[in-house]
């Protein structure tokens, strides 16, 4: 016979330590009191059961960021004015990121409506981007925090404000980090679009979206130099293949619901205010620490090479697709007739090796690397790029104009500043 203990925890076997002593006398006792208790802890459960449901209900944003209210919203329409006749008013996802801070603020700087979205992840040094986002509001731009999958906060902005354009550079970036953290490339770069692209096909009137895909999606591809129209079925990363799976996600949008959709095929963008975590950025940090750098060699010890693009030109590259991006035509979330469908690559057509890259920055940083080759390992890298952009040439006159050397050149200047390097002092050590 099963005691009155294994009846109240028959799934829980050896979880509760029950006393057993002096049975006989509490089993009267234990017996009401313990289901007058029971009894207590259900009404308990159901009842904040309840509360919380309507607390979801309420607004799930609580749950997560602080956003809305009048202030929040006056912030959101000063920001989004335009300044200039003919000017465009934009949602910049992503804006205190990397390339959505330097699209912001160029944005501003000709007369544009900005607001940006950021959810601030710890992908790389938050500070960072709250370094991007004191710039940003120093031009009167206002960042406002919250997730790309918050579709209640996706469609309350769309409520005070009637974007033009969505500048959607929000991602989970990183090709070897999506063998760490697959999931979070799932959230973002297919979930967050997604809900994204519902908000905007239900917005009034929609807004034309240009968006970040990626030279990854050439993946094993040899034929070079790389051109829209070759195949993209081989990736090499899940980030890629998240990034080849918005490419097809956002021609369904563009089919169904006549969003004006441009895919830019972004070939590894470099600059002042860069990501940590590529690759030119770590290894000035480890050849100033005087740390060893680990370099990947392909097969047979071939050097690994790279389409490497100047921020500045990244830039104009975003600005133009943006001035050409076409109407969306569809309203109510209903398709009104064709809208432009357009993937550009936005390379620098100049591949340069990872070793010439390192040879560039000991030029710049005056200190000698400590190089430590490894055989490239199956971690999704791709043995090189090299973008054809005579698709964005003609369309919007994309021409880059800054090589490497250059640019390396400018990025050094702002690490050197930024992280408060006295040249000179810590250069001699
Ligand atoms: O064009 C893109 O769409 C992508 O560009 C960028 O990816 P990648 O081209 O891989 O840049 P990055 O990491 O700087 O590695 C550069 C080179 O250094 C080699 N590399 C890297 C690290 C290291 O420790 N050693 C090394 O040799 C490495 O093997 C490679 O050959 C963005 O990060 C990505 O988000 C996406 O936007």
């Amino acid at each position: 016979m099963p005691s009155i203990e294994d009846e109240l925890f028959p799934s829980t076997p050896g979880k509760f330590k029950i006393d057993r002593s002096n049975r006989q006398l509490n089993r009267c006792f234990a017996s009401t009191s313990t289901m007058f208790l029971w009894a207590l802890f259900l009404i308990a459960l159901t009842a904040s059961y309840l509360s919380f449901q309507s607390f979801v209900d309420s607004g799930s944003r609580y749950l997560t960021a602080s956003w809305g209210g009048i202030q929040w919203e006056k912030q959101v329409r000063t920001s989004a004015q335009i300044h200039r006749s003919g000017g465009i008013s934009v949602l910049v996802t992503g804006a205190t990121g990397f390339v959505g801070s330097h699209v912001s603020l160029a944005l501003r700087k000709r007369g544009d409506g900005v607001v940006g979205l950021d959810n601030f992840n710890n992908y790389y040094d938050p500070s960072l981007k709250r370094a991007r986002m004191s710039l940003l509001s120093s031009r009167g731009i206002f960042v406002v925090e919250g997730d790309l999958n918050d579709a209640k906060l996706l469609s309350k902005l769309f409520d005070v404000v009637a974007f033009t354009h969505v500048m959607h550079l929000a991602a989970q970036a990183g090709v070897r980090y999506a063998l760490e953290n697959p999931q979070s490339y799932v959230h973002s770069n297919i979930a967050g679009l997604v809900n994204l692209l519902e908000t905007c096909k239900a917005a009034n009137p929609q807004p034309a979206i240009v968006w970040a895909s990626s030279s990854s999606v050439y993946g094993l591809n040899e034929k070079a130099p790389f051109s829209e129209s070759d195949r993209t079925d081989q990736p090499a990363s899940l980030y890629a293949a998240t990034k080849k799976a918005g490419e097809e996600i956002t021609h369904t949008y563009n089919h169904i619901y006549g969003l004006a959709i441009t895919g830019l095929r972004f070939f590894t963008v470099y600059g002042p205010w860069g990501r940590p975590d590529m690759a030119y950025f770590s290894f000035t940090r480890n050849i100033l620490q005087g740390k060893p750098i680990t370099i990947y060699r392909g097969k047979n010890r071939v050097d690994l090479a790279r389409d490497f693009t100047f921020i500045d030109d990244i830039v104009k590259g975003c600005l133009g697709s943006l001035d050409s991006s076409g109407k969306s035509t569809g309203s109510g979330g209903k398709k009104r007739g064709a809208a432009p469908y357009r993937i550009f690559n936005l390379g620098n057509t100049s591949p340069v090796t990872v070793p010439i890259l390192v040879d560039i920055l000991e030029k710049h940083l005056k200190v000698k690397a400590k190089r430590n080759f490894v055989e490239m390992p199956g971690n999704g890298d791709v043995p090189f790029t090299h973008a054809n952009i005579s698709s964005a040439r003609r369309e919007f006159g994309y021409k880059p104009t800054t090589d490497l050397e250059t640019g390396l050149k400018k990025f050094v200047r702002w690490y050197l500043s930024y992280y408060g390097y006295n040249t000179k002092a810590k250069l001699e050590q």
